[in-house]
């Protein structure tokens, strides 16, 4: 490769139009020295120039599992790829700006994060961002759906509850559907119960683990704290605040930001924890179980949050409730009401 081939190879890293410009076969070459240079996988994140998609940009570039990193928005996109782009790390990053380049962005990704979307506000509920979100989320599934319908979809835009229904519907109405493929994250909620309950019982939040199950809205966060590991318990007060703690999770950061959005930094953490154990398990690492918002069969509901095991198509095993306690029980049952409508509002968006 000469001098001048060097150069326009750097230029196609940082912008696709770039590559374009020397009518392709740059990128193409770009391509393959990622695939050969640093072994991995290819993703995409869609919003990533937004509160989220800014620190979820940056701690992917520092996954070794990732060797592409493409950088999708609608403002912003070549800043934030810019910057990125000078860490020196393995992934190859390159910034797309606009619906003309969707399509590129996605080509070829094994999977796709999306926090594209407005955020809550104070006074507002993740049911408030359905009408501009909705939107959102239809068009990129489009693109999934066109360019890259086997790749992984992690669904961060809110209403998550009703925003990986629209996702299903849209992916089945280009005949590209697989279940096994969409995962609505709801990491944080697990993120913050680990944090919660290890402050009441007085340990490291990194021994601890708390199923979350349901959704990802109030009450349909229902953290199981009869199952938490190490095995432990909880007087009846104690369940009270740290139920209520982690449903409300959310609400406590968006108001402490007071009108300047919600979570973005645990956020791109738990995102990154959860898009890492995708790609462990599409790596075919062993046991990767967390908990997710997918479409399931554990309770009558088309879509429900639980612990799956991700494997190299995806979720792979979908694991039942087990034994709850009768606050549990009581919680399940106020969740699934809830769900229920954010479902079917999702779907009958994609279907009228
Ligand atoms: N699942 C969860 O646990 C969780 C946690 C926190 C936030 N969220 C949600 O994530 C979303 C993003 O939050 P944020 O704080 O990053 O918001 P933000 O406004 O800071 O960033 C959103 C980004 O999306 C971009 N965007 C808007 N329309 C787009 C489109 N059509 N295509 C591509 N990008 C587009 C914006 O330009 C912006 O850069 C919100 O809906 C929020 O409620 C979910
Ligand atoms: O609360 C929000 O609106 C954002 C997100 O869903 C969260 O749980 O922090």
């Amino acid at each position: 490769m000469d001098a001048n081939q060097r150069i326009a190879r750097i230029a196609a890293h940082l912008h696709p139009s770039n590559a374009q410009m020397e009518g392709g076969s740059v990128l193409e070459r770009a391509n393959c020295r990622a695939k050969g240079g640093a072994p991995g996988f290819k993703v995409a994140i869609l919003g990533a120039a937004g509160g989220i998609g800014q620190p979820l940009a940056m701690l992917m570039k520092m996954n070794p599992l990732v060797s592409v990193l493409h950088l999708y928005d609608v403002v912003n996109a070549p800043g934030v790829t810019a910057d990125i782009s000078h860490m020196d790390t393995g992934a190859v990053v390159r910034g797309f700006l606009g619906q003309p380049q969707l399509d590129a962005a996605l080509t070829g990704m094994d999977l796709v994060i999306i926090p594209a979307g407005v955020p809550r506000k104070p006074g507002m509920t993740r049911d408030d961002l359905f009408k501009i979100n909705a939107g959102i989320v239809k068009t990129l599934c489009e693109g999934i759906a066109r360019c890259c319908p086997n790749a992984i979809v992690n669904l961060i835009s809110n209403p998550v509850n009703s925003t990986v229904p629209i996702a299903a519907e849209v992916f089945k109405k280009a005949g590209t559907y697989d279940p096994k493929r969409l995962l609505g994250v709801t990491m944080l909620d697990v993120v913050r119960a680990n944090t919660f309950v290890a402050e009441v019982l007085g340990l490291d939040p990194r021994e601890v683990s708390v199923p979350v199950v349901g959704g990802h809205a109030g009450v349909t966060i229902l953290p199981l704290l009869s199952q938490v590991k190490p095995p432990c318990s909880f007087t009846k007060e104690e369940t009270e605040y740290l139920t209520k703690r982690i449903q409300d999770g959310g609400t406590e950061v968006v108001q402490a930001k007071a009108g300047a959005g919600s979570a973005t930094l645990s956020m791109a953490y738990a995102a990154v924890k959860f898009a890492d154990r995708c790609l462990r398990g599409l790596r075919g690492d062993a046991d990767i179980v967390e908990c997710a918002y997918v479409e399931s069969r554990v309770t009558e509901l088309p879509f429900f949050a639980t612990q799956v095991r991700l494997g190299r198509n995806g979720v792979e095993e979908i694991y039942q409730l087990g034994l709850l306690n009768e606050y549990e029980r009581a919680g399940l049952e106020e969740a699934k009401k809830e769900l229920a409508g954010s479902i079917e509002k999702g779907v009958s968006f994609i279907k009228k």
